[in-house]
């Protein structure tokens, strides 16, 4: 792995959980691994009234529980932390970017760090557009020497709606330029999603049968055990359709259905993904009907800073085609939700099954031949299909052959968080959203929302805390239904 240039990392909102559980841990871990940069600093910035030392002594506290079991040596996180400092500041006021700027300089100058600087903004969504708006009024938008750069990392939800994506990315673009804009997807940051591409791309055999020739289905599921726990004022808000499928399942989907770019570049890459999002079919009212289904499960309404009466869902079911030269006529489905019985996030190619029966056992329909990427937990690729059981006859055992992402290397599997700070700081966007396939996504979202808005609590069907979900996804007609591949056979 390659170390970043020289740089100072601000990251505004660094008395938050995800400053604490997700990217301090993460940038501890590319200490250790030794591709920080050699002069770098990490100012966190928020209200909270902390001193570097007081900041220190929290953030320790949050990396010693994201490593969990794994050793930890004192020397190395006492080292990491001194490069770790903090400044107690309200975004919300542009006076107090004063403040922030004397800091800034007096840190570049004290650890000798030139004029590159990546801002993280690790805020509520509320202050993407004001956080780089006080950046600009105060100078800080643009770099002050040749050689130096500006960058922004814009956490997700990227906007609520095509329309508030679109004002955001044109707000985010009078300030910085696009190639300065990172909008992040830590589902990109995964191995096993970035293993897509070179499972598909660097295989022959599976991209002959990767099409509407062979393929009977594609499904994508992200399931989580979880409920909305303390996000309930957030999640209320959003609902499973723009927190999962706008984003998470998008992506995913869109690695698995991309044309080749022709070289690893990131813009080639980009440019292939937004190809997919375009050519998604639009749908009508009555499709929304048949082939959407949103669930809540029982006691969402009672969940902290949730409202009484909320028609949000808690679990999204859909069908869709994409309508190109590759995919025409194949569904493809999309299922998340909370509260389900497990945690997994998976990729299921069913293939077409052959085209006579011979043997007793014989597995028909699209369920016999499958391809399963699971993304998480246990990451693996299985894939499955018939043969002989020993002994007389001629019956057939679907069996699975397996290979776990665990046996390809003992070394560390990177945290998504881990990749993509990386990748930022080196100036890499390819696993990054550009605003084209993020304004797409939207417009596909978006006619949904629209119409569950007005329809209120109409068709929205509940299920118990522990199902897959309501039954009601199984009008959709996919194989699986977004239920684990050990259970679906
Ligand atoms: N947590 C997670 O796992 C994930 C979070 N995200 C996104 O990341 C962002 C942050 O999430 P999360 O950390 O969970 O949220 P938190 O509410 O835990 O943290 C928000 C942070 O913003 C700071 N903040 C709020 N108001 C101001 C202000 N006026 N001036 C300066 N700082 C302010 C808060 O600090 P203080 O009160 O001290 O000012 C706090 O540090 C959100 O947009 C979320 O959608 C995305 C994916 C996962
Ligand atoms: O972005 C989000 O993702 C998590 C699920 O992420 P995972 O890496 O654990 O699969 C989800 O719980 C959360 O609601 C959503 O905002």
């Amino acid at each position: 792995m390659k170390r970043a240039n020289d740089q100072l990392l601000v990251i505004f909102g660094a008395s938050g959980d995800l400053t604490g559980r997700k990217l301090l841990p993460a940038l501890f871990e590319l200490f250790i691994g030794d591709m920080l940069p050699e002069h770098f600093a990490i100012l966190g910035a928020a209200r909270t009234a902390f001193t570097d030392d007081e900041f220190r002594a929290e953030q320790r506290k949050h990396i010693l529980e994201a490593r969990g079991n794994k050793e930890t040596n004192s020397a190395d996180l006492d080292r990491f932390l001194q490069i770790l400092f903090y400044l107690a500041f309200d975004s919300t006021k542009s006076a107090e970017y004063v403040k922030l700027k004397d800091r800034v300089h007096l840190l570049l100058q004290q650890e000798n760090i030139p004029d590159r600087i990546m801002y993280y903004l690790a805020t509520p969504p509320l202050m993407y557009e004001l956080v780089p708006k006080y950046l600009q009024e105060n100078g800080m938008n643009v770099a002050e020497s040749e050689d130096g750069w500006r960058r922004v990392i814009v956490e997700k939800p990227f906007g609520t709606s095509l329309e508030t994506a679109q004002e955001l990315n044109k707000h985010l673009c009078r300030i910085f330029d696009e190639n300065e804009i990172y909008r992040i997807d830590h589902y990109l940051g995964k191995e096993t999603v970035q293993n897509i591409l070179v499972l598909r791309f660097s295989n022959g055999i599976f991209e002959p049968l990767w099409n509407r020739n062979y393929v009977d289905s594609v499904e994508i599921s992200a399931s989580e055990t979880l409920g909305v726990e303390n996000r309930g004022k957030y999640y209320d808000g959003a609902g499973a359709l723009r927190d999962m499928i706008q984003n998470h399942l998008m992506q995913l989907m869109a690695f698995a259905a991309m044309e080749s770019p022709a070289v690893f570049d990131p813009e080639p890459i980009r440019d292939e993904i937004v190809k997919v999002f375009r050519a998604i079919r639009p749908y009508t009212i009555r499709e929304i009907n048949e082939q959407v289904v949103r669930g809540q499960y029982d006691g969402y309404r009672e969940e902290k800073n949730v409202a009484p009466d909320s028609n949000t869902e808690t679990y999204v079911g859909m069908k869709f085609f994409i309508d190109n030269w590759r995919w025409s006529g194949v569904p493809f489905y999309f299922f998340t939700g909370k509260k389900l019985p497990e945690k997994s996030s998976e990729i299921v190619i069913h293939f077409k099954s052959t085209p006579h029966q011979l043997f007793a056992g014989q597995c028909s329909g699209s369920s016999c031949n499958k391809l399963v990427i699971r993304i998480q937990p246990d990451e693996s690729i299985t894939l499955r299909f018939g043969l002989k059981m020993p002994g007389a006859g001629f019956t057939v055992k679907q069996v699975g052959m397996e290979f776990r992402y665990d046996s390809l290397s003992k070394t560390h599997l990177p945290d998504a968080y881990e990749r993509l700070l990386l990748d930022a700081m080196l100036g890499d966007s390819t696993l990054y959203a550009r605003s084209d396939a993020l304004e797409a996504s939207w417009r596909f979202i978006d006619p949904i929302l629209h119409h569950w808005k007005e329809e209120g609590s109409k068709n929205l069907f509940f299920y118990e805390p522990g199902q897959n979900g309501p039954l009601e996804r199984m009008m959709l007609g996919a194989d699986s239904a977004g239920d684990s591949c050990d259970s679906c056979g």
